[in-house]
């Protein structure tokens, strides 16, 4: 094929439209008349997993992993774009539908949806090692499940972009163990049902039977308390015990009081403050349960019902799996047997994988890193050696993906439009990711679950100081006066570091932020400004999907 000469305009890929592919597109609508975006999303709809979809024989492996139940664990004050406030009569918790739902208006709120090609599956991006180290993206649309067989085959078709943000996300490949006796090859292995929870979706199935649970992060906490609730019976077997920290805590939701204060402080000091109060609020822990580490040194497992079903039995703490059968034994590290299992659901995470890619682009060619989970990439965002592409989204964050992978974009499509100082050096970068890494490695346990960890407010704070739409003293003062200067900067300080103050000032900032701010602050006087009314009545129009319960 003969390769276009570049345009004037950067020609920019999104590779997928779920919570990070959709604000990769805003964030470069906010700067189209110098970027020409174009999304491919491989299904139908937008949302990414946010979107629950069945399992079934049709689509035995979809890319969505939430279940019916699942509820996100960010309150709604902390997981909003920042410039497309979340309803305030909203619940504080989302419960998916509502999560996807929010997508579906900012998509219709920003006009996105004509930039994204819908049922489009990216086959590769590949490097084009050209002269303006421009890329290539193969694809070809995906046909309906009921296509007809005499339907040609899609045509496999190539187009040249000047930069990709990889936004296919990381929760989607199933990690899992490797006991003895899992794999049904002789008369001695286990011959009870054995699923991971990416392929759960409603607790109906087990209900009356015996289930172990293994892992202790969100997804088997939360399918240990529904299975338990749904009258199954319930081990929950975990390697490495953790912290469970309840939705609210001390009146309010848990992640409002992390406020940038709290990262003033110095850890130890928050870490002993919040063993206190758990100790104080929640249940004695079971002793199969007591956490190794010191809170906030494992990515957060939030649960508010969990520590109390243990309490009443119905779900029980056991060590991890030793070995699995014959029939449908299991037996643990601890000795303990339990007979008749007819379930295990493995809630053991992900590897983090981009097939599309040559994998050495995010491991820098490291062997193994696909086992282990370990990424070399600039603030979580560019691989050193491959500025002309960015992953958004991949991090695991205390906080939520959205806001995160917002700033991101920010920063991304102001550095390739040349707003901003442009990316540091190869060598600058890899010292950085040491660093990090170096960082990660002594604050959280060895494990593929934690490679990619970070704080929201400090992570979003440092981007945001390089963009210019930190909210500092002066630059508050002198948008808002002195008086509503010191009171929205005090706010910042001791409020819930709501992602809405990152449009307070400096580029892109929106007029909605300071009624935002104090709306979502509690401020009885903004609790009916428009830019926090619900969608349904908002002037904009029509909801696009009636997913909503
Ligand atoms: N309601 C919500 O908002 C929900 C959010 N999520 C999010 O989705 C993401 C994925 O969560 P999740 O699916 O829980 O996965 P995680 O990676 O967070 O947790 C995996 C768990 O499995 C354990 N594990 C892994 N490998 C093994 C093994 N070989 N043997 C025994 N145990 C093992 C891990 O233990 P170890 O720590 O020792 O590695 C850990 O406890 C997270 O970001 C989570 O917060 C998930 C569900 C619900």
């Amino acid at each position: 094929m003969t390769v276009p000469q570049p345009q004037q305009k950067k020609r920019v890929a999104v590779i997928g439209a779920g919570a990070s592919g959709l604000t990769a597109i805003k964030e470069c609508l906010d700067e189209k008349d110098l970027i020409d975006v174009v999304a491919f999303e491989q299904e139908s709809y937008l949302g990414g997993l946010w979107r629950y979809v069945e399992v079934s024989e049709e689509n035995p492996n979809p890319h969505s992993s939430v279940y019916k139940s699942t509820i996100i664990n960010t309150s709604k004050e902390l997981m909003t774009f920042s410039d497309f406030a979340i309803p305030l009569d909203w619940p504080t918790w989302l419960p998916n539908q509502k999560v996807a739902f929010y997508f579906d208006k900012y998509a219709e709120h920003f006009d996105l949806r004509r930039h994204i090609r819908f049922s489009t599956k990216v086959l590769e991006v590949k490097e084009l090692h050209d002269e303006h180290n421009r890329w290539s993206v193969r694809f070809h649309s995906v046909l309906p499940a009921n296509a007809s067989p005499d339907v040609p085959p899609p045509v496999i078709k190539e187009e040249i972009f000047d930069y990709v943000m990889m936004c296919s996300g990381h929760h989607w490949k199933p990690r899992y163990p490797n006991f003895p006796g899992m794999v049904p090859n002789n008369p001695e292995a286990y011959t009870g049902e054995q699923l991971h929870s990416h392929f759960y979706r409603q607790a109906d199935a087990y209900r009356d039977k015996t289930v172990i649970v293994v892992g202790l992060g969100n997804s088997a906490v939360d399918l240990a308390v529904e299975l338990s609730l749904n009258q199954s019976e319930v081990y929950l077997s975990c390697r490495r015990p953790a912290w469970i920290a309840p939705r609210w805590l001390l009146g309010k939701p848990l992640d409002h009081n992390v406020t940038r204060l709290t990262h003033m402080a110095p850890l130890f000091l928050v870490q002993l403050i919040v063993a206190y109060i758990y100790s104080r609020l929640t249940p004695p822990i079971h002793k199969n349960m007591k956490p190794l580490r010191k809170p906030m040194e494992s990515h957060p497992t939030i649960n508010t019902l969990l520590p109390e079903r243990i309490t009443t039995g119905t779900v029980k703490p056991v060590k991890n799996i030793k070995k699995l059968g014959p029939g449908k034994r299991v037996e643990f590290e601890d000795g303990t047997v339990v007979e008749h299992v007819d379930a295990i659901l493995y809630c053991t995470g992900y590897h983090i994988s981009f097939p599309v890619l040559d994998p050495a682009i995010v491991t820098d060619g490291k062997e193994g890193s696909e086992e282990s989970n370990q990424v070399w990439t600039w603030n979580y965002m560019v691989p050193p050696r491959h500025p002309n592409m960015a992953f958004v989204g991949l991090f695991q964050p205390l906080g939520a993906i959205m806001p995160i992978s917002e700033m991101q974009c920010r920063f991304l499509v102001r550095t390739l439009v040349g707003k901003m100082e442009p990316l540091p050096s190869e060598q600058e970068m890899d010292k950085d990711i040491v660093a990090l890494k170096k960082y990660i490695s002594t604050r959280y346990d060895d494990a593929p679950r934690h490679t990619i960890q970070v704080d929201y407010a400090t992570f979003c704070d440092s981007l945001a100081t390089k963009i210019g739409c930190f909210p500092t003293l002066s630059k508050l003062v002198s948008r808002f006066g002195v008086v509503e200067g010191l009171r929205l900067k005090m706010e910042t300080i001791f409020g819930p570091p709501t992602p809405i103050h990152y449009r307070l000032v400096g580029p892109h900032d929106w007029e909605g932020a300071r009624e935002a701010t104090w709306g979502y602050a509690g401020k009885p006087a903004f609790a009916g400004s428009k830019y926090l009314k619900d969608f349904q009545s908002a002037p904009k129009g029509k909801a696009t999907t009636t997913l909503i319960q």
